[in-house]
């Protein structure tokens, strides 16, 4: 349940959620992703920038002279700059820009691999190298549309909301799309006053619990120009989105809204709130892909365990060429660390 309503705190350093200092390290998963874009050869970079964390797939598709070792568990050590490898092999090898759909099943295993090891509790959490939904239709009938409906199923079913954070903008951008890969077409009918409550109430939950704000304050768009001008560019704000925000709001939550999406992005108004709930994946993915793409991460809220994510995909165009910027699935294994961290110190506060 949210607080009471109050003064509005502005988080000062908000971008992560603190992590204690004196933790073991977080035993984190990198998942491949597709081996013919440029998971494989983002994995070894962020290890030589520091990094620990085990990476889940296949050695063969790492770039020639990547220094690894194979380990037994997640969390298993190995000397500094050397690659912890959990060994998944796959049938065929990775040829960049070119998914080879003999291999699709073993990226969606691989996933799998990483959550059956989190909900075992011998992984506290797991960062997915992007994967190619197409080819992993294509290649293995994949019947969902990204990683974050697939992890929802691997959990049990749970109510899921794809989060993209910003962690290197100030004020910091967070966005969560209330409807996600979905035909734009299809975006008014989806839009229901349950999808977009479900929205709200997983970012205000998870904006606690793994980003560490204890009073969430949550800015709403609207689906139409202008938040719909009254009634007059779309019925959807007057209709039911004011009345839904209300009845929120009496509850406790702390919501802005419906708002303008065009204007609820530049600077001053990031400062009044902690997330933006937009009514559909663009509204919500170009303002921080603008804004941040080098540091935005991909957050599933909802999950029983810890998954980012970078917010780039697996760009078949520079896959092997050795240009890639490991800065996002860097940014992606720190908000990991910190949401580890979030969670644990939640744990320990409810036991003391
Ligand atoms: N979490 C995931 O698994 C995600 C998967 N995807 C998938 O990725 C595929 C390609 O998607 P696109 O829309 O083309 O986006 P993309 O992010 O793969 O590429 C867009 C542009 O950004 C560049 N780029 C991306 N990441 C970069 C990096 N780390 N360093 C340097 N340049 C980088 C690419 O070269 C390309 O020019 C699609 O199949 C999509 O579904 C997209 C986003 C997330
Ligand atoms: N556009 C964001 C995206 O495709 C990420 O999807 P997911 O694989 O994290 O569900």
């Amino acid at each position: 349940m949210p607080s009471s309503a109050g003064p509005d705190p502005v988080p000062a350093a908000n971008l992560v959620p603190p992590r204690p200092p004196d933790r073991t390290p977080p035993r984190l998963i990198m998942t491949c992703g597709e081996p013919a874009g440029i998971g494989p050869e983002l994995a070894p970079l962020a290890r030589a920038a520091g990094e620990d964390f085990t990476w889940l797939g296949d050695p063969a598709h790492l770039p020639s002279g990547t220094n690894w070792a194979e380990v037994a568990a997640p969390g298993d050590r190995v000397p500094p700059g050397t690659l912890a490898v959990l060994r998944h092999d796959f049938p065929g090898p990775a040829l960049p820009g070119r998914p080879d759909p003999a291999n699709a099943a073993a990226v969606i295993d691989v996933i799998a691999r990483a959550v059956a090891l989190a909900q075992s509790g011998a992984a506290d959490g797991i960062v997915t190298a992007p994967i190619n939904k197409l080819a992993l239709k294509q290649g293995a009938g994949f019947a969902f549309p990204g990683h974050t409906e697939y992890l929802a199923e691997l959990a049990g079913g749970v109510p899921v909301a794809m989060m993209l954070a910003s962690t290197s903008v100030e004020p910091p951008l967070r966005v969560v799309p209330a409807t996600i890969h979905i035909a734009l077409s299809e975006v008014p009918a989806a839009l229901t006053p349950d999808a977009l409550e479900a929205a709200i109430r997983l970012t205000d939950a998870g904006l606690r619990r793994d980003f560490a704000l204890p009073r969430p304050r949550i800015a709403v768009a609207g689906l139409n120009p202008h938040a719909g001008e009254g009634g007059a560019m779309g019925r959807a704000e007057v209709d039911w989105m004011a009345p839904l925000l209300d009845r929120l709001r009496a509850e406790g939550f702390d919501l802005t809204g419906p708002l303008p999406a065009d204007t609820m992005f530049h600077a001053p108004a990031r400062a009044r709130y902690d997330a933006a709930v937009c009514a559909y994946h663009d509204q919500a993915l170009i303002p921080i892909k603008t804004l941040d793409f080098a540091g935005g991460v991909n957050v599933t809220l909802g999950l029983p365990f810890v998954r980012t994510s970078p917010d780039h995909g697996t760009a078949f165009d520079i896959a092997g060429q050795g240009c890639a910027d490991a800065a996002s699935i860097i940014a992606a294994l720190r908000m990991a660390r910190a949401m580890v961290g979030a969670r644990a110190s939640a744990r320990e506060s409810a036991t003391t």
